[in-house]
């Protein structure tokens, strides 16, 4: 079959799980945005200060690849800010193909000028809607639900929980944990999970990426985690094809894998694309989805995420369409509606490219 195109990508209909808002700013808004508050910048030209973050992210650890986060957040202080950010994400998404997208963020980082955690959730969600309500009508449908993120290091786990799930029926669609892996395991947030699987609401936690099997099986089997970020440190667990026991449990449950394969290569969890576990966990038919992490550090796109593994591993439509509907399976949103934006949107377009 002849290779897949990147445009040809970008018009098939894709869905996105994994994907920080704070992490996909556009060089030129980070530029404008700092200007506006004073807030000094390693490079002012938008071009260059592209480069700046994916080369500074390029570090071989988590935690040089965060420390690039001062920048976005800096400029992400004001409602101005914030709405801004998250119309253009909508738009951006929209425009490389994205149908469905959960992107997540950490309220309690967007204080530091006075907003308070409602204000800062209901400027995220009025430049949601305002950016889908533009894509719309330039014909490009793309339905956005947030996920709430606590900083693992921090100790608020518990309030942005209960943040979440105030904000259940306005567009939070699920909680996180992120930040540093290594030192700060899941089961700090022990109470927070517990409150969160009591109120029936749904999560997903950072775990396996900077970090290996430990962090898993915490995020797992002691905080009832229903997908796990990255978790991409399960091959840990697989030795020649054999599963052990964690392994076994996560694919026996369709416990739904974050993958982000450029984010993973510049932190150091995978030596190339080529290299990946994907492939493997393509291959051991585990829950995998594709997701883009974070768009501006690893200067990337929901579709060049797709066309590197397509190049890589030799994919074409319908493994591209396999990982699409895994994404829409394990979203947060309600069974009828990604049943919906499967049998309506994804197949439909897929069945086209695959005839
Ligand atoms: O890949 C990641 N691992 C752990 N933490 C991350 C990753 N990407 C972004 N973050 C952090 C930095 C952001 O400021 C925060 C909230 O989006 O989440
Ligand atoms: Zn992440």
């Amino acid at each position: 079959m002849a290779a897949i195109s990147h445009a040809d990508i970008v018009n098939a209909p894709k869905a996105l799980l994994h994907d920080h808002l704070d992490g996909g700013l556009r060089p030129a808004t980070v530029v404008e945005l700092a200007e506006a508050v004073g807030h000094e910048l390693p490079e002012t030209d938008p071009a260059r200060l592209g480069e700046w973050f994916v080369a500074a992210a390029d570090s071989g650890s988590l935690e040089r690849y965060l420390e690039t986060f001062a920048h976005t957040v800096a400029v992400m202080q004001t409602e101005e800010g914030l709405r801004r950010v998250a119309r253009e994400c909508a738009l951006d998404l929209a425009a490389d193909g994205v149908v469905y997208a959960e992107i997540r963020y950490a309220p309690e980082q967007h204080l530091e000028r006075g907003l308070s955690l409602d204000q800062v959730v209901d400027a995220v969600h009025a430049g949601f809607e305002e950016g889908c309500a533009e894509a719309a009508a330039a014909g490009k449908r793309i339905r956005i639900g947030t996920l709430l993120t606590a900083m693992r290091h921090a100790a608020r786990s518990q309030e942005i929980a209960e943040l979440a799930v105030r904000y259940r029926d306005a567009g939070v669609v699920g909680f996180d944990i992120a930040g540093a892996e290594a030192g700060f395991p899941p089961t700090r947030h022990l109470d927070a999970f517990e409150y969160l699987q009591r109120e029936n609401f749904h999560f997903t936690i950072h775990a396996g990426e900077a970090f290996g099997l430990p962090s898993i099986w915490q995020a797992i089997q002691w905080c009832g985690a229903d997908r796990l970020g990255h978790g991409v440190r399960i091959v840990d667990d697989i030795t020649g094809g054999s599963l052990g026991r964690l392994a076994s449990y996560v694919r026996d449950k369709r416990i739904p894998l974050e993958l982000c394969p450029s984010s993973n290569v510049q932190t150091g969890a995978a030596d190339s694309i080529a290299e990946h576990p994907i492939g493997l966990l393509h291959d051991l038919r585990f829950r995998v989805t594709v997701n883009t992490d974070n768009r501006l550090m690893s200067g990337t796109s929901m579709s060049r995420e797709m066309a590197l593994l397509a190049e890589a591993f030799g994919w074409g439509w319908s493994e591209l369409q396999w990982l699409t509907i895994n994404a829409m399976k394990s979203a947060f949103i309600p069974y009828d509606e990604r049943l919906a934006i499967i049998t309506d949107v994804i197949k439909p377009a897929y069945a086209k490219l695959l005839a």
